[in-house]
């Protein structure tokens, strides 16, 4: 069984398409990210997959169940964190957990509510008014995870969380995968967060699916975009030779960007070491430059994206 199917499923908002033509596989037992920027269609997607939205077209399936009316059972084995959780404001945390508990018939202490709070380094005893963002996360977390799902669907689950809680969470549901088997199927626009813990990842973009790939093929760790200024301004291509490093070095007027993966890298490091510079950025490509990428390979391919 899939734990998501879709097909060709399209979301109107009026006459605008927040999802259009969408078709996806998420396998059970699955750690699957869905990843693209601001309005891409990921809370659209997700919504659709909670019943909180009607698909205007297309047919949608979750845990073996298709959505084409209300299934209010299907709920109970979902855990799901919305991108902004609305919670009673003077409850605290744990007043919170107890009411939650109560509505999948569960005591506090049959919940896995304590583990997750000592873990994220949580206070239960505090007023949701007066967590700060990430712990007002953190609680979101631990309510989604509360009736032990079989389907875990996050949304944006990282924003709000410091470095170091974000690890415990990843090491949370790689754990929860492993042992219990739990699909995950896990929203970001943050590409690197992919990375730590998907098998597969999708990318939406403008409400379209653009490709679903297996990590691997993706070499996020691959190319790396490099940007220099040397201490003496203008152009200093030639000057430097810049070219043996990368033919496609480009000039903006102040910086120098060149690309380099695997054994390039390091050999252009070592080169620039010597080079009087005044600024360097070495980073990977932002999720936008990797759908480019994308796009052209595609185009040469001459395969449709
Ligand atoms: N209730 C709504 N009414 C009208 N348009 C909407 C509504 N909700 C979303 N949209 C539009 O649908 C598109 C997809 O939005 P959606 O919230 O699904 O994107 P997202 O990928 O989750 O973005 P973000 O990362 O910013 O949360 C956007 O263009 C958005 O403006």
């Amino acid at each position: 069984m899939l734990a998501v199917e879709a097909q060709g499923i399209s979301k109107l908002y009026g006459s605008k398409a927040g999802v259009q033509d969408l078709s996806m596989e998420v396998k059970q037992g699955e750690v699957f990210g869905f990843i693209g920027p601001n309005g891409a269609g990921k809370s659209t997607t997700i919504r659709m997959m909670m019943q909180l939205l009607r698909p205007t077209e297309g047919s949608l399936h979750v845990l073996g169940e298709e959505l084409n009316r209300e299934k209010p059972e299907l709920r109970r084995r979902i855990g799901y964190l919305p991108s902004e959780i609305t919670l009673y404001p003077q409850m605290t945390g744990k007043q919170a957990i107890e009411l939650t508990g109560k509505a999948y018939g569960l005591k506090p202490q049959q919940t896995p509510a304590l583990e997750y709070a000592e873990r994220l380094q949580w206070n239960p005893d505090q007023k949701i008014k007066s967590y700060s963002l990430g712990n007002r996360k953190k609680l979101g977390i631990i309510l989604a995870l509360l009736h032990r799902p079989e389907l875990l669907i996050l949304d944006e689950p990282t924003s709000g969380l410091d470095p170091l809680m974000q690890r415990e969470l990843f090491n949370m549901l790689r754990e929860l995968n492993q042992s219990e088997g739990m699909t995950v199927f896990f929203s970001t626009h943050v590409l690197s967060e992919v990375e730590k813990v998907c098998e597969r990842v999708a990318f939406i973009k403008d409400g379209r699916l653009l490709r679903v790939n297996r990590l691997e093929e993706l070499s996020l760790g691959g190319t790396h975009r490099v940007a220099v200024q040397f201490q003496s301004p203008g152009d200093a291509r030639e000057l430097y030779n810049l070219t043996m490093l990368d033919p496609a070095v480009q000039f903006d007027g102040v910086h120098h960007h060149l690309e380099a993966s695997g054994t390039q890298l390091s050999a252009l490091l070592v080169r620039l070491a010597e080079l009087p510079l005044a600024d360097l950025e070495i980073r990977r490509p932002t999720i936008e430059e990797l759908f480019m990428n994308d796009y052209r390979a595609a185009e040469k391919e001459g395969e449709t994206v």
